[in-house]
């Protein structure tokens, strides 16, 4: 059989054919994993109103420490512990932060393994708890507007300065990094991704995504573009589907980690694979195989129904989470959909911090408080200190590295550990240069033009309503529909959904103003990133400067063909896609 022999062809008639090609060690994990839920369900039933019961009466007391570290959101919840360990290092490097993160492990291990001493355990307890106080004390006696007056980023910027300065980094690289950005699904089957095949696969993935940035407007504009009788919601908004923990890692790593291994092992020896292919399908399952997403939740999100009846109907996910969340959500999309538009809708980053802090202070968790229970300067004190003491890579300038920029692989490491030590990221969310970097030297990793696979908005010229608003929006229903099939909605259509799409305007419930100071701090330490920002999108306007006039709307980009205008960009993906070479 060739090695990709068991590529599922969905067939109408028969949508069970995946079964017949599963190799017998996966249908065993499915058996069992079906066994599994099929318990779970009875058990589920049986003790579920006992459970929710004593659940709800769960005294939930929170110090507030808890609160500030926990920051509740929905995705705060979701947000793993730790990234799985490596096998093998992918070409690109895509999984350096595990390796080393395994190696850090290590010593940790190695240090608990030495120091079997109780009594010790519970001196560095208590020391950590004494320094704790002390922290807090001093965090209580600083003035939380003088201390953020002197963060700055420079490390981020100087590594985006040096980036943007480099001409390779705009390069469409070779599409081999396209065929590494292949998936094989959890249950075994070699998965081979292509934007034409009818399969049910890609009537399970979103057709095109709005990834952020959090509080930007994106519920606004998940309703506006929803009224589009062929844009098939997701089952709801923010399905955090390409987030960490819906690739359920903990569950898949290790039994796929051996399953790889051993067939691996099996494809050498039967002389199946040349060492080069080996290497090649090693490097490509490494990291992907991780972000393999459970079928499970691909029917759940994306009825196959539904959309098989609909044949000029494109499907949305609209997860504000993927834009922070990189390299994850990244790798995780290109490697389940690599053919998705993706839509981007910012907002000036001060506001955007703000309202970040309002919505948080109106939400109450189950004790009845707000998630945060600190002022708004306490807040991104709080985030700026997180940042200013990442170890490795701080994003702070340090003794001897300030004259360096940053490598790629020192900011992946240091954001993902800021995300998680602060995974609601209010201050880094509004760094829109670096998130929005790291997305398109991925779509040009796998062959794909950020021109033709992005769109970039602002909530502010949406805001302002009126004709051009419309027309924005309508371009870019326009834009992700197939062709012709975008005049069921008009664009006023649009923009009234847009208009009664906000659900609560947090930032006016009674919310103290954001104190000029304040403001004019944040637009001092986000002015740069702005000025990178309008170099990387290559126009001026985005540089979100409070003095500008000129109220012209921006769609980025500002020259665009019909290239992209189709469901799914054809192009390299059609000639060079991943299964081409085998
Ligand atoms: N139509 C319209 N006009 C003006 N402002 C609007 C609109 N839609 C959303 N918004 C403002 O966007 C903020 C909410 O953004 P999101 O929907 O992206 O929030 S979330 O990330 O989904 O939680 C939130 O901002 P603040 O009110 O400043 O907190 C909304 O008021």
């Amino acid at each position: 059989m060739s090695i990709r022999g068991r590529k599922i062809r969905n067939n109408n008639n028969n949508n069970n054919n995946e079964s017949t090609v599963k190799s017998s060690a996966s249908s065993s994990i499915m058996r069992a994993t079906s066994a599994q839920s099929r318990t779970m369900s009875t058990l589920l039933f049986t003790l579920g109103p006992a459970v929710l019961l004593l659940v709800l009466l769960r005294p939930m007391p929170m110090s507030i420490d808890q609160e500030v570290n926990t920051l509740v959101s929905q995705e705060t919840r979701l947000m793993p512990t730790k990234l799985p360990s490596p096998v093998v290092v992918n070409a690109d490097n895509t999984n350096l932060i595990h390796q080393k993160k395994t190696e850090e492990e290590k010593v940790t291990a190695e240090d608990d393994e030495d120091d079997d001493d109780e009594d010790d355990d519970d001196e560095s307890t208590e020391d950590d708890k004494a320094n704790k106080d002390e922290d807090d004390k001093v965090n209580k006696n600083q003035d939380p507007t003088a201390t953020l007056s002197t963060f700055h980023t420079d490390p981020i910027l100087r590594y985006l300065e040096k980036e943007l300065s480099n001409n390779q980094n705009f390069q469409i690289q070779d599409s081999k990094v396209y065929q590494q950005a292949n998936c094989i699904v959890p249950d075994d089957q070699e998965f081979c991704p292509s934007p034409d095949s009818d399969d049910a696969w890609r009537l399970r993935t979103p057709g095109f995504l709005i990834i952020g940035a959090k509080k930007a407007g994106t519920t606004s504009f998940w309703q506006s573009l929803t009224q589009h009788p062929d844009i098939v919601g997701a089952s709801r908004k923010e399905i955090l589907f390409f987030t960490q923990v819906q690739f359920d890692f903990a569950k898949y790593t290790k039994m796929v980690d051996e399953r790889l291994a051993q067939r691996m092992t099996e494809l050498l020896d039967d002389k199946l694979v040349d060492s080069d292919l080996f290497q090649h399908y090693a490097n490509a399952s490494a990291f992907q195989i991780r972000v393999a997403p459970s079928r499970a939740d691909l029917v759940t999100n994306f009825p196959r129904k539904t959309l098989r009846n609909r044949p000029n109907a494109v499907s949305l996910d609209a997860t504000p989470e993927y834009l922070f969340n990189f390299p994850t959500s990244i790798k995780a999309i290109m490697c389940t959909c690599p053919w998705v538009k993706i839509i981007i809708i910012l907002r000036n980053p001060t506001d955007r911090v703000w309202s970040h802090y309002n919505f948080l202070q109106h939400v109450r968790t189950n004790n009845g408080k707000p998630p945060i229970n600190m002022s708004f300067e306490e807040f991104i004190l709080k985030d700026a200190k997180t940042m200013s003491t990442l170890d490795i890579s701080s994003f702070q300038k340090t003794e001897g590295k300030d004259e360096q920029a940053l490598s790629e692989e020192d900011i992946v490491e240091a954001w993902f550990e800021y995300k998680q030590e602060f995974p609601e990221g209010p201050l880094g969310r509004s760094m829109y240069a670096l998130q929005i970097h790291q997305w398109f030297k991925e779509l040009r990793r796998i062959g794909r033009e950020p021109k033709n696979a992005v769109r970039i908005v602002r909530l502010e010229d949406l805001k302002r309503g009126g004709k051009k608003a419309a027309q924005i929006l309508n371009e870019l229903a326009d834009w992700v529909l197939p062709n012709d099939k975008h005049n069921a909605t008009s664009p006023i259509e649009y923009l009234d959904a847009f208009r009664h799409g906000m659900k609560t305007n947090y930032t006016k419930l009674g919310s103290p103003q954001l104190s000029q100071d304040t403001k004019d701090i944040l637009d001092r330490l986000y002015a740069p990133h702005n000025e990178l920002l309008a170099r990387l999108l290559g126009d001026d306007r985005w540089r979100y400067s409070r003095d500008d006039t000129d109220e012209q709307p921006l769609v980025w980009p500002a020259n665009k063909g019909r290239e992209g205008n189709t469901v799914f960009e054809r192009t390299s993906i059609d000639q060079k896609g991943p299964c081409a070479s085998r």
